[in-house]
């Protein structure tokens, strides 16, 4: 590692990326373009739930601003990042789309809760055990050690499947407002709620906005399609819909491949 991330880390343990930027320049009238070293602060956001509840579709809308063909189950962990830019800030969005079935996380788990900044939680709307089982999943994160001051947010997705729809909000909202979270109710795949989707992790990123990233600089250091030191599970062959990603296939059902059909 170069020193002078060493030096960065020397001063606040706070991660940044920099990279250059043109900008213009008006200097005694004339208009020059000069380049710019610009330090992005990065913040890692992960996204948890039971499978199949969306998580990848909902961090693929945001990231790639559309719904994806199609979803595999997602093996271990999946990065995606985007980057946003909040009050005269750009910042990094390092979102962590963790796999749902417990065969495909348990050797990750300790790596997911690893200095976050923020919690996703994901119930499907359309699914009432995904959202019983919200307290285990809030239960894992506090067996983890999550900071409890850092933001948490509930999103239940699929609303686009309005026939099917079996959590009722008023029930959501109390369990949100029992855990101080903000309740979402979205849909990854409705090109519609495209912005609505934008507009839930753009809440997270203004919450972070006022918080200091703690991260190592092994994780600091992170760039897409590279493996973070020390995360040995990570496969980097993946599609480039899934970049690092390692996926199982859906059964004959579409459900995913635990599904036994
Ligand atoms: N109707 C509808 N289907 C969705 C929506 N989002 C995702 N799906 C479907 O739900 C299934 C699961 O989506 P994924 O994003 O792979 O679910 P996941 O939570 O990442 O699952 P794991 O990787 O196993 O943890 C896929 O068949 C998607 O097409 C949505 O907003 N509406």
């Amino acid at each position: 590692m170069s020193g002078d991330l060493a030096s960065r880390h020397s001063y606040d343990e706070t991660p940044h990326t920099s990279r250059s930027e043109m900008v213009e320049s008006a200097e005694g009238g004339a208009v020059q373009i000069v380049e710019k070293q610009v330090q992005r602060r990065i913040f890692k956001i992960i996204v948890i739930g039971d499978s199949n509840v969306g998580k990848t579709c909902l961090t693929y809308r945001f990231c790639l601003g559309k719904f994806p063909d199609k979803t595999e189950a997602t093996i271990g962990v999946d990065f995606r990042e985007k980057a946003v830019h909040v009050d005269g800030e750009h910042l990094k969005l390092q979102l962590w789309d963790t796999a749902g079935q417990e065969r495909f996380r348990k050797s990750m788990v300790q790596h997911y809760y690893r200095n976050v900044h923020a919690v996703v939680f994901v119930y499907d709307m359309t699914k009432m055990s995904s959202f019983e089982n919200m307290p285990q999943w809030i239960e894992e994160c506090d067996r983890h050690n999550l900071n409890k001051s850092i933001p948490r947010i509930l999103v239940g997705n699929k609303c686009d499947a309005v026939d099917r729809v079996a959590v009722n909000t008023n029930l959501a909202q109390k369990f949100a407002d029992s855990h101080n979270m903000p309740l979402f109710e979205t849909s990854a795949k409705d090109d519609e709620k495209a912005n609505h989707v934008d507009a839930i992790f753009m809440t997270v990123a203004h919450k972070l906005k006022n918080s200091k990233p703690m991260m190592p600089p092994h994780l600091a250091d992170f760039v897409p399609g590279e493996v973070p030191r020390n995360v040995e599970y990570i496969s980097l062959r993946g599609s480039p819909h899934h970049r690092g990603l390692q996926t199982a296939a859906r059964g004959q059902c579409g459900e995913k491949s635990d599904c036994g059909c």
